[in-house]
């Protein structure tokens, strides 16, 4: 709780505000009872009233009651601007959070974890924040002043409600015990149907161009049964408690009517003291059904706002905030190891791209290319050894600058649903129409944007699904043209495109690498043959280095790949002529 309520901030005072009104209401709802006690009183006394005093008893009646729900109201609407907000904030400090980790621990838990959290944890604390938290204080501090008052009015009518609360008590208490482990299993169950529905939507491709349905893509179908078996289980244990408290809770005059009426007849009670007994009694069931759902909502806290909490406390990118800055940009890794789990990918990679060249990264699949080019825009902190950027190790640059001083193009082309030109002016957030439009030309994207409906208004669907691999690569590129950094990555760049827009994209990268450091990871080897410098990397390792006449020459890894490359090109002659490959 105390976590939480860190993120309500300014608004600490408005929830006070708001648990205040409450409380008022919550008082001004007993005023009644008080006043038909003065009227029966008055009535079944020796004192008579004139019917202008019980109109105006009435009248005040049914004011506190109009009061009473004001306050409530005015209280329920400070209460949600202050939930609200702190939802906001939670989200806001969630995304920022994610931002500082390493991508690593974002992908080892999955879309579907950060989905939950986003959206459905933080959602539930919103009744808890909104409603039972500001509602269960006033309601318990009522229960126990309500109860305090009937001890002071008739002792023995005080201690016979208070000894019918127990009895509702009972059955929640043993609900609580019984349903806390399989509320955990209940959570666990719901947070993998969670990660299995986005694995599903996210592989719809795949399921339906094999064929599969939803039955028979098994962790699917396993994820939702045993959400439903779980949330059964629970339901099916905690009814009967439900039921039982339902009917015992609010029942607080059961001691309290007959042996009232007892003491009527025995002359030890008057009959306005005990129906004022009666009705204050009953005030408190409300109350103890209300303080039931605070109780039931602590587990409710405890589940979803645990699981955000550790989100927030997964460790961090070490990063400084302020850094240095380096003079020249070339990159040069030392003894550089790294691993995603125990097992290295890399070892003891020693590499060197210079400034104002071109360096290429080439090696079989699964070499570790693209893992290369992740931990020099710092996605992953390696295991051990050094990467720098001029003489500033990249440790000692800010990730904010860091990022400024490398375009990276990564082997997924990820465009937001959001108009063309706002995917390209990600590069730049500040570039005119006509930069963006002429990074577009530079890339050679502009002719097929302008050939979309809206232009480039147009609106790439999600994740760019409504265009093809090919244009979302020259739209990153785009958008690489426009950042205009002196580091530039491309990763795979332009494996989605033909060969004759990739003519047009190779000039656009010799206009775009100009004095710049350019390393290109490609597995197409005739775009990087005319590289300054080629790395060929194997199993994690730097097998060799030199430029492509040099490699060529002698038997080794580059010129299987070569080989094999070429050959293959050959086959795609072959089958535009109507052979078989
Ligand atoms: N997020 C990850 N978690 C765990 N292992 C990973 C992850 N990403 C890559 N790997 C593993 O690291 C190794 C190197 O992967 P990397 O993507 O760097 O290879 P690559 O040479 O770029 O391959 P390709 O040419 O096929 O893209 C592979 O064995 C891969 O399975």
């Amino acid at each position: 709780m105390k976590d939480i309520f860190s993120y309500l901030g300014d608004y600490r005072n408005k929830m006070k505000m708001s648990i205040l009104s409450i409380l008022a209401s919550v008082f001004l709802g007993i005023v009644p009872y008080f006043i038909v006690y003065i009227i029966i009183e008055s009535i079944i006394g020796a004192d008579q009233k004139a019917i202008t005093d019980y109109l105006i008893l009435a009248l005040l009646a049914g004011g506190a009651l109009f009061i009473k729900e004001y306050l409530y109201m005015a209280g329920i609407d400070l209460s949600h601007e202050c939930a609200f907000n702190v939802l906001k904030e939670m989200r806001k400090a969630l995304a920022y959070k994610i931002e500082r980790m390493p991508l690593g621990s974002i992908h080892d838990k999955g879309i579907g974890t950060y989905k939950k959290l986003f959206a459905d944890d933080i959602d539930a604390l919103e009744s808890v924040l909104a409603h039972t938290f500001p509602e269960g204080i006033p309601y318990a501090a009522q229960t126990f002043v309500v109860l305090l008052v009937l001890l002071i009015i008739d002792w023995r009518m005080g201690m016979l409600v208070l000894a019918a609360i127990p009895l509702g008590m009972i059955p929640m208490v043993i609900m609580v015990i019984k349903t806390k482990d399989k509320m955990k299993i209940f959570y666990r169950a719901e947070k993998a149907m969670n990660r299995s529905i986005i694995e599903y939507i996210e592989g719809m491709e795949v399921i339906k161009a094999f064929n599969r349905v939803s039955s028979s893509y098994q962790k699917y179908e396993t994820a939702i049964m045993d959400y439903k078996h779980t949330a059964l289980e629970m339901y099916k244990i905690s009814w009967k408690y439900n039921a039982l408290m339902a009917t015992f809770l609010p029942t607080t005059i059961l001691l309290a009517l007959p042996f009232g009426v007892k003491f009527v007849i025995g002359g030890t009670l008057n009959l306005s003291t005990l129906i004022l007994c009666l009705m204050l009694a009953m005030s408190v069931g409300p109350s103890l059904m209300k303080l039931t759902e605070f109780m039931s909502s602590i587990s409710i806290i405890n589940n979803k706002s645990v699981e955000f909490l550790n989100a927030m406390r997964e460790a961090e990118l070490e990063t400084v905030e302020t850094g240095k800055l380096p003079d020249f940009y070339d990159i040069t890794f030392e003894n550089v190891s790294f691993g995603y789990d125990e097992t290295y990918v890399l070892k003891n990679i020693n590499l060197k791209a210079k400034a104002n060249q071109v360096t290429a990264i080439v090696g079989k699949s699964g070499s570790g290319k693209s893992t290369l080019a992740k931990l020099l825009v710092r996605f992953w902190q390696i295991n051990s050894g050094k990467i720098s950027i001029g003489n500033v190790d990249i440790d000692e640059i800010s990730q904010n600058d860091l990022m400024c001083l490398i375009s990276y193009v990564s082997q997924e082309a990820f465009l937001f649903d959001i108009p063309i030109i706002d995917n390209i002016r990600l590069g730049k957030p500040d570039a005119s129409d006509e930069a963006v439009e002429k990074a577009a030309i530079a890339a050679g994207c502009h002719d097929f944007i302008m050939t979309t409906k809206n232009g480039y208004q147009t609106c790439p669907g999600n994740s760019g699904d409504k265009l093809s691999g090919g244009e979302k690569q020259r739209i990153t590129i785009a958008r690489a043209i426009l950042k205009n950094a002196p580091i530039v990555i491309l990763d795979e760049a332009t494996s989605s495109t033909d060969p004759e827009n990739e003519d047009q994209i190779q000039e656009a990268v010799n206009a775009l690498i100009k004095d710049k450091t350019l390393i290109v990871i490609a597995h197409r080897l005739s775009t990087i043959a005319e590289a300054n410098n080629i790395i060929v990397v194997d199993d994690g390792e730097v097998l060799m280095s030199g430029n492509h006449e040099t490699l060529i020459k002698s038997e080794s890894l580059y010129k299987t790949l070569w080989d094999a490359h070429t050959k293959s090109m050959q086959w795609d002659i072959k089958g535009t002529e109507g052979q078989l490959c």
